[in-house]
């Protein structure tokens, strides 16, 4: 469970986080979503250490992050999956060596035990007899399955997904999805997905936050959004034609 207590955070005088409060459970896939410049990434950034708050507290299973030392954060970090919008990966290690890098990092398994455990998340994430591919000769949808394997390669028990159907059809996007969410319930993780994707947000949102100019302005589930008759979401939410037309079919029933 990730608590996020009272968070502000300006840079300058632009106050771009403003009393944010909310938990995101563990089993859940929880979902940030907002316009452009709403503050998902620097929340995100907040969450996971990379800014600083300026007040408010974020703990992870009650521990409580903000006034952690670097190492004790170190030692949460590696509690943490990260999957990287674009996928992030190495160009010059092959996909094996990829997902085995976290571990060559932060554990003292010897190389068997790595390519073992790199195996087996490859294996989870689907991508089988591909470990010597370099990512270049990798489809979008496959780098971001690689990058999954990456992330969920120190059994993490929280991970983040920035847009990770960024740049895929919408046939892939459904399997990433997919994925998420079968990895997400599987290992009990708690799972914050940044998206933009009104998709992934009726299928996969257990529990959706809805940022606005700073301000938490709508929280709620992928069933509730479709009822909500709060004005800014419903502006951002429909202004995907197909949600419309979802909510159009709701409401004649
Ligand atoms: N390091 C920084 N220094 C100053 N301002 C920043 C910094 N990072 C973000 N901001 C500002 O904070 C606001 C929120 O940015 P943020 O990146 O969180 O938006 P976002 O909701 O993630 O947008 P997008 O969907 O486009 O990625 C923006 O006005 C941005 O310019």
């Amino acid at each position: 469970m990730i608590e996020v207590k009272g968070v502000n955070k300006s840079f300058g005088d632009h106050h771009v986080l403003k009393e944010i409060n909310t938990v995101f459970e563990p089993g859940q896939v929880n979902l940030i979503i907002g316009q452009s410049g709403s503050g998902k990434s620097v929340l995100a950034k907040c969450i996971v250490g990379l800014h600083e708050v300026d007040t408010g507290e974020i703990l992870y299973d009650g521990r409580n992050f903000t006034v952690m030392n670097r190492h004790q954060r170190k030692d949460v970090r590696k509690e943490i999956g990260m999957l990287f919008q674009g996928s992030a990966l190495f160009d010059s290690l092959t996909v094996e060596e990829n997902v085995m890098f976290p571990l060559s990092m932060f554990t003292t398994m010897s190389k068997a035990e790595m390519r073992e455990r790199a195996n087996f998340c490859l294996e989870r994430v689907k991508l089988t007899n591909r470990n010597h591919l370099l990512p270049a000769e990798c489809s979008g949808g496959m780098q971001k399955r690689i990058g999954i394997a990456r992330a969920i390669a120190m059994n993490p028990k929280y991970l983040f997904c920035d847009e990770p159907n960024s740049g895929l059809d919408p046939k892939t996007s459904i399997v990433i999805d997919n994925l998420i969410r079968e990895l997400t319930y599987e290992f009990n993780m708690t799972t914050i997905v940044i998206t933009h994707d009104m998709n992934s947000v009726i299928e996969i949102g257990d529990h959706i936050i809805f940022i606005y100019e700073g301000n938490k302005w709508w929280e709620g589930t992928k069933e509730d959004i479709l009822r909500t008759d709060n004005q800014e979401i419903n502006d951002f939410v429909y202004a995907a034609q197909f949600m419309k037309q979802l909510k159009g079919k709701l409401g004649s029933h």
